[in-house]
């Protein structure tokens, strides 16, 4: 059903409440319809900094306000008609958008935006943990203005008295819901991340199932208490893939044999949901502020009663889906006071930051996954462009460095081998305004350049392919590599994962998609045309595929690899028989295992390079991949 006061793109209704330049969404969209249980949750996670919306994109184009007046008009229609409505979120609130990354420390104006919605769950991600300067931040303010809604069960913050406390206002929270009074324990567990801050310390779940104390406080609640639902959210996957969901579920049924368990994840940044048994279920919605996840439960207290019904939706970011799902057709009726006031206060720092200065025009979409990297025709692979035109413009500078070290110089005319991991580039690159945004959300990370001089040519070609060959690279299959950062992001090897499955299933079938879900046997209410559909999310789970609200067409997915690299020089003939090997500072241990394995059983030679390693470029801000972008928005694509 479209809406008649918001139909065409040019209303100006819908223009004033959208972010400067935003792009409004396509209302005549197909949509499919909310269920509501009498328990319902809407779930957030890795955000990172988004709240601005995703102004060059219609799909995902509402701001933060938009999500806060929604989230207050649902959880009203969900009273209506008898329900609770839980909100819930699962961490990573910044690193990867200006409105969080421009700041020190990162989210110091992201996380008030951010707090103005009324969670009452709310947990810790790994980026809340790399910086010591965040996890302050984090634990100074977001814990007390959440207080007992804000919990984690396995993550823990160093005070300045030098003792260790939990990292939020405690490890578990039980409450009773407001209009069905449920009763209900949550915990928060994080995924095994060992790359954080001195001030933080996670402890992996595999340890945790062994602690007495939580045993001590599962045996007590499951004795002495009235349980009617366990929620266990955090910043893990839901994937069945992911062994320390599985361990940390057979652990909770030790406790909680028959009741019914609901989990809420993140960190891989994908659209999921996992049934672990026939009393349970899993849902993970997302990142960007791309996707609220919507799950909702009925009959799910007893045993003895019929199945519980469990329904899930993944809603598209933006007015069409927020307004269609509480059933308001003007942008007047939907919008509360908070969440207006909230998108003007977003507005405002946008234009503090000069978020939306912008330096030219990129002339069409460029996808990380969407993309072939390997078929070197294909225009759109945005790691492609990356290596052969983006990194390409880097020179040797020194700036923390300078005058400390001697700027590196190729006096003997080697060729340059510049090499990056794929993780390090978060998001594709949409046609529209190259905005001061744009430089954070492609890569955000102020990674400096190292460089391994006068490697012998034919060892420096084989280093891509080194790095490139095998899942045993990143997985750390030898002992030396184990602890090794990953360089591909997890969303990454999420994707590599659903292309190496859809290609067993296609050698298995012949090509056709399997028929294992759920929603098979659900008649399709709505008769679509697919050429009429947009591209967006088509999400393949446990219950099938049609867990998305609105229904569009699925872009195609290609296989990351974890490094790129460009070459340049190779074929002139005054140029010397060596290679200046150039990388990002995060994956030099990386370099330094390839280089070895290059250079086979010659010591000396593998010895003398990786000893002659020194900085290329240490000025982060100014080179970063982001930095070298806006470089080449300004000398090939400026405004006319
Ligand atoms: N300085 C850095 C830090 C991280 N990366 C990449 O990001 C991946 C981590 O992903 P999260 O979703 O947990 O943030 C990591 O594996 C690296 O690939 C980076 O490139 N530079």
């Amino acid at each position: 059903e479209s809406n008649p006061h918001l139909s065409t793109p040019d209303d100006q209704i819908v223009h004033i409440d959208l972010q400067k330049g935003a792009r409004t969404p396509d209302f005549a969209e197909p949509m499919r319809e909310l269920s509501h249980g009498t328990l319902n949750f809407l779930h957030t996670t890795d955000t990172h900094g988004w709240y601005l919306g995703h102004v060059n994109q219609k799909q995902y184009s509402s701001d933060w306000g938009d999500f806060i007046s929604f989230a207050e008009q649902l959880k009203n229609c969900t009273a209506i008609e008898g329900g609770d409505l839980l909100l819930v979120d699962t961490g990573d609130r910044h690193d990867g958008n200006g409105l969080s990354d421009l700041t020190f420390p990162h989210g110091q104006v992201s996380e008030t935006i951010f707090m103005n919605a009324d969670y009452d769950l709310v947990t810790v991600g790994n980026h809340e943990l790399y910086e010591a300067s965040v996890s302050r931040y984090e634990y100074e303010n977001m814990v007390p203005h959440y207080g007992p809604r804000y919990i984690s069960t396995n993550v823990e913050y160093l005070k300045d008295d030098n003792t260790w406390t939990i990292f939020g206002n405690s490890t578990h929270r039980y409450f009773q819901t407001e209009i069905n009074g449920y009763h209900v324990l949550a915990l928060s567990f994080m995924f095994d991340f060992t790359g954080g801050n001195e001030r933080v310390k996670v402890t992996p779940i595999s340890e945790m199932v062994k602690k007495q104390w939580l045993s001590d406080l599962l045996s007590y609640y499951s004795q002495n208490k009235q349980v009617d639902i366990l929620v266990v959210f955090g910043h893990l996957p839901v994937s069945h893939q992911w062994t320390e969901a599985g361990l940390l579920h057979h652990y909770l049924r030790t406790f909680f044999p028959d009741t019914f368990i609901q989990y809420f994840g993140g960190h891989s940044h994908i659209r999921d949901f996992a049934m672990y048994d026939n009393r349970s279920s899993a849902l993970q919605s997302g990142r960007y502020c791309e996707t609220v996840g919507f799950l909702s439960l009925s009959d799910f207290t007893s045993v003895e009663t019929a199945d519980s019904e469990v329904h899930r939706r993944y809603i598209d970011f933006n007015l069409h889906s927020f307004m269609h799902h509480t059933g308001k057709n003007t942008l007047s009726s939907f919008e509360t006071d908070l969440g207006s006031s909230v998108s003007r206060r977003i507005a405002s720092a946008a234009r503090e930051m000069r978020l939306s200065d912008s330096w030219g025009y990129v002339p069409h979409n460029f996808y990380m996954s969407a993309a072939d990297y390997y078929n070197s025709h294909d225009k759109k692979s945005l790691l492609r462009f990356l290596q052969d035109k983006i990194i390409t413009q880097l020179k040797p500078e020194l700036c923390e460095l300078k005058g400390r070290q001697p700027l590196y110089k190729n006096t003997h005319n080697n060729s340059r081998s510049i090499l990056i991991n794929s993780g390090s580039i978060r998001y594709d690159l949409y046609k529209g305004d190259f905005t001061r945004n744009a430089l954070f959300t492609v890569s955000p990370f102020s990674n400096k350049w190292k460089v391994v001089p006068n490697v012998p040519k034919d060892i420096a070609a084989q280093i891509q392919g080194i790095l490139n060959a095998g899942d045993y690279i990143i997985t750390g299959a030898s002992t030396s590599r184990k602890h090794l950062p990953d360089l591909l992001s997890p969303y990454q090897k999420a994707t590599n994962a659903r292309v190496a499955s859809a290609k067993m299933l296609n050698s298995h079938l012949d090509g056709g998609i399997p028929s294992m879900s759920r929603d098979q046997h659900v008649l399709h209410p709505i008769d679509t045309d697919k050429k009429s559909l947009s591209y967006g999310y088509v999400t393949h789970d446990d219950f099938g595929v049609y867990g998305d609200d609105t229904i569009h067409k699925e872009l195609p997915i290609f296989r990351v690899p974890n490094v790129i690299a460009s070459f340049e020089g190779g074929a002139n003939s005054t140029r010397t028989p060596y290679t200046d090997l150039v990388f990002y500072d995060f994956i030099q241990d990386h370099i330094l295992w390839a280089l070895k394995v290059a250079c086979g059983g010659n010591v000396k030679l593998y010895n003398d390079l990786a000893g002659n390693v020194s900085y290329y470029n240490d000025c982060s801000s100014k080179y970063n991949v982001g930095h070298l972008l806006k470089k080449y928005v300004q000398d090939h694509w400026p405004y006319k």
